[in-house]
């Protein structure tokens, strides 16, 4: 069996090479040529798998996309060929919500403004979103959560519109797919207008899709509103964002809010599963034995950290200064957004670090946060 796998997938041989011949190719460039005789094909959201890609795919009978967003599949073409599918859905979700974390802890710092005591609104409440409330909760940050679709479908939490989260929140944190059709489409969803109504020192991050904001509508309301902070993981016309926005942003990265080692490994781990079902054939790998451990296992706090104190500890697991500054240096290089995501190092989530406490204060809500082993 041949196996097709985009190069930025850890563990795929691992995980799939005694299923079979595993070869790795650049997702983005991928020919309908190279996967003319292929029966097992594994994809990153740059890989647009339509009929053009896979027209001459008469071996295939399974495609993996090892993300959460699906945008980039023709799912009505691979079930009219009756090719088999699956994403991973949830596998970077923890990634993606301790990111938006530490990005809000970060703009805290830098305009000494403390993030405990303000309004943070989510748009979009499934896995990632519900990752981000829940740092922030565990963190004592109140939360507002606007998702019409999972509202009418009756989640029991508590909604909010997105007028309300925009004229009340002091930070928005974006999580919805890219949609372009429908009453609750994404595409554009923070136009010229909505940007214009946040309300002053609005905090916004984007870790979802680049286009739920219109980035040139953003470089024009920047041009006149300094009180407006801004996190972008996700741009417009990725691989190649607008040049003239990245100076207006506060913390700039290439598309890397989901990639812990963790969120990754759970990706490709999730489509053998899947693939492993499909085949009808019993699974015997386990994913926390690929894991390495952390550089430094444990560190030691004396009191209940503070704000200041809370940034440290997570810069100890990872420093987004440094994926800002790697960012700046490279994204007008040529294939330099590509570049950075496919050599980027990938971080680790809180549960990698064991924090331990030699006081006898409360510190359960960094156990709530993700890190593990706590002691009281
Ligand atoms: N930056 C990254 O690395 C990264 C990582 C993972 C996911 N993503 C992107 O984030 C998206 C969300 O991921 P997820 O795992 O949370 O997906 P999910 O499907 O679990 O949740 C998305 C939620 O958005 C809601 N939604 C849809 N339209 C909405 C609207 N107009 N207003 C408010 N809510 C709306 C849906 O009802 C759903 O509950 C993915 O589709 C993907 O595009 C990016
Ligand atoms: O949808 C997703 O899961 C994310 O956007 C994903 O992390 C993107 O990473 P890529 O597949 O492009 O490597």
């Amino acid at each position: 069996m041949k196996i097709l796998a985009d190069e930025n997938m850890p563990y795929v041989e691992q995980l799939f090479g005694d299923l079979g011949t595993v070869e790795t190719v650049n997702g983005r460039e991928l020919t309908a040529q190279q996967v003319s005789d292929v029966d097992v094909l594994l994809v990153r959201s740059v890989t647009k798998v339509n009929p053009q890609l896979l027209d001459k795919a008469n071996k295939l009978k399974f495609v993996g996309s090892a993300t959460i967003g699906t945008d980039h599949i023709d799912m009505d073409y691979l079930a009219s060929r009756d090719i088999a599918f699956s994403s991973a859905p949830g596998c970077n979700a923890t990634a993606v919500g301790e990111f938006a974390f530490i990005a809000m802890l970060e703009l805290a710092q830098r305009f000494n403004s403390p993030l405990k005591g303000k309004v943070v609104g989510i748009v979009g409440a499934g896995n990632t979103g519900t990752a981000t409330a829940k740092c922030l909760q565990a963190y004592g940050v109140e939360v507002m959560l606007c998702d019409p679709l999972l509202e009418a479908a009756g989640d029991a939490r508590d909604f909010v519109s997105l007028n309300t989260i925009t004229s009340t929140c002091d930070v928005i944190s974006l999580h919805v797919p890219i949609t372009k059709i429908g009453e609750h489409k994404t595409w554009y969803l923070f136009d010229e207008t909505r940007l214009n109504n946040l309300k002053p020192n609005t905090w916004l991050l984007n870790c979802c899709r680049g286009e739920v904001i219109d980035n040139r509508a953003l470089i024009k309301i920047k041009q006149q509103r300094d009180d407006i902070k801004v996190v972008l993981d996700v741009w417009e016309g990725e691989p190649n964002p607008m040049e003239e926005l990245v100076p207006y942003i506060e913390f700039c990265t290439p598309h890397i809010a989901g990639y812990s080692l963790e969120g990754k490994a759970r990706g490709t781990f999730m489509l053998y599963q899947q693939l492993a079902k499909t085949l009808q054939i019993s699974t015997n790998k386990d994913i926390t034995s690929l894991l390495p451990t952390l550089w430094s296992q444990q560190v030691s706090l004396n009191q209940i950290p503070n704000e200041k104190a809370l940034l440290q500890l997570v810069r100890f697991v990872y420093d987004l200064r440094d994926d800002d500054a790697l960012f700046r240096n490279n994204f007008t290089k040529p294939h330099g957004f590509d570049h950075m995501r496919k050599n980027h190092t990938h971080r680790r989530e809180f549960s990698a670090l064991k924090v331990g406490n030699i006081g006898q204060t409360n510190v359960n809500w960094l156990s709530n946060l993700g890190f593990s082993g706590v002691e009281l």
